[in-house]
């Protein structure tokens, strides 16, 4: 494939998919990376020497991944020209090359343009956003017993209100659907009809079932305890209700689950270990309570997109912050490994935020991509040097007896570590 500004590494190879979806991996997979605005010059290459040094010690050198640049946000806009935000041939690299990771890009509040990392998952139908949580000993968390907070994120990525349907109050389109709805669907209740923004909020249901599907194939896979479908269903019926309605279904039609002491919770026995898996619904805002409260309940999460995003947060505050929440969006061949955090743009270009979010992204795509020994000489080296002192200045912060480190310097103490 000819790029305008892309340059493919020489000696590289293109992993490839089987007709089932698994991946051929060569030794030399060549895989597209965005360096991301703000902290993204920070964290990018932080993350590079320790997923480097992983590989090198895992393999001996007979494994190496050519990192290939691809250009989107601020720097595309340098790179091609001061409109182009997301180049054509950064999602074209992205789907052929099938493996990918990215730093943070930025989204102007109220106007501009809109978010990039959405427009990402969105145009490549990664409907999956996996983020797991857990806790590393040593690091410094608001909560008495961090170690019970283990739970993993599916954040449908497609749907929801970050569809980005919606009309700005006062424009002609905006006033439009208002009329269509009052006049033509006999809505009463727009509080202020004249000056009005408007959104619209689709849930679907083979949106709902392909990201329940995968939480409980999962569950099943990772041999986990429960599966919560997190909603706000007692006001969003036809949504939110819904999305928990076709979850459970889901379970029933395609895992076999039953009533559980005659609903609405489900179980069914895992396949693979015979153990039971319990499904289960909480709303949305008790779920944000239960985290903090009762952690230890809780194990898979599938949710819809909003709440998924401030679920990984406040997950993620309980233990450490996002600097250390990794995170991948997934489509059923194609898989792009992203931080939880954004561009944190007083910080950019320090030297001085916490690059694990992405070292751990990388890890999370090291075994994705089956490389395993070189994952767990990540999270290795990452346990070791935290568990020395040696940490950034957000748990510096946090911890006493601590070594500042910078965020270059937290990379190679990642790689020293191992
Ligand atoms: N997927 C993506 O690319 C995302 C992009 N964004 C975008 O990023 C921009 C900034 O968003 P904002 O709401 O400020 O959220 P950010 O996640 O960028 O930053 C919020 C705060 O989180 C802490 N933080 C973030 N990253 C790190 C890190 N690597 N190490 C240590 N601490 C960190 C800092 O806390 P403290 O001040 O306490 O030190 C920071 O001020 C916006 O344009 C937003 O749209 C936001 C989220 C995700
Ligand atoms: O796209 C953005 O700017 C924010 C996205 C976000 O907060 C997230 O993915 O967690
Ligand atoms: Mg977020």
């Amino acid at each position: 494939m000819g790029f305008q500004k892309i340059v493919v590494p020489e000696g590289g190879e293109k992993i490839t998919v089987n007709a089932d979806n698994t991946l051929n991996v060569p030794n030399n997979p060549i895989i597209p990376y965005i360096e991301g605005d703000g902290i993204g010059v920070d964290v990018t290459p932080a993350m590079m020497i320790a997923i480097d040094a992983a590989v090198q010690k895992a393999y001996s050198g007979e494994r190496k991944i050519e990192w290939m640049e691809v250009y989107a946000g601020e720097k595309a806009t340098q790179v091609y020209d001061p409109d182009t935000w997301l180049p054509e041939e950064t999602l074209e690299a992205v789907k052929d090359y099938v493996v990918s990771i990215k730093g943070p890009l930025t989204t102007p509040v109220g106007g501009g343009i809109r978010s990039l990392n959405v427009a990402l998952r969105q145009k490549l139908d990664l409907y999956t956003c996996l983020r797991p949580v857990r806790w590393f000993e040593g690091v410094p968390s608001p909560v008495k017993k961090p170690a019970d907070v283990d739970m993993v994120i599916f954040r449908e990525n497609s749907e929801d209100i970050y569809a980005g349907i919606e009309w700005k109050a006062g424009t002609a389109e905006a006033d439009k659907v208002i009329k269509f709805l009052r006049e033509e669907m006999g809505v009463t209740n727009i509080r202020f009809p004249e000056n009005c923004g408007i959104g619209v909020k689709p849930v679907s249901v083979e949106g709902t079932k392909r990201l329940v599907r995968q939480a409980l194939q999962y569950a099943v896979d990772n041999d986990r305890e429960s599966v919560t479908l997190v909603h706000k269903g007692n006001i969003m019926k036809f949504t939110e209700g819904s999305f928990k309605d076709w979850g459970y279904e889901l379970a029933k039609e395609e895992f076999g689950a039953e009533l559980l002491d005659g609903g609405p919770w489900m179980q069914f026995k895992n396949p693979k270990s015979g153990k039971t898996i319990v499904v289960k619904d909480v709303i949305a805002d008790a779920m944000l309570q239960q985290i903090l409260l009762r952690p230890a309940e809780y194990d898979v999460i599938a949710t819809l997109n909003l709440n998924g995003d401030y679920l990984s947060d406040a997950l993620a505050a309980e233990v450490g912050g996002i600097g250390i929440a990794p995170g991948a969006n997934l489509a059923d061949a194609v898989a792009m490994f992203e931080a939880t955090h954004g561009t944190a743009p007083k910080y950019a270009g320090q030297d001085k935020v916490n690059p694990g979010s992405l070292i751990l992204s990388a890890e999370m795509m090291l075994r994705h991509m089956g490389w395993v020994e070189a994952a767990d000489l990540v999270l290795q080296g990452m346990e070791k040097a935290i568990s020395k002192g040696e940490v950034t200045y957000d748990f510096h912060r946090l911890m006493d007896d601590a070594k500042l480190l910078k965020c270059s310097e937290f990379g190679q103490a990642v790689a020293d570590n191992m």
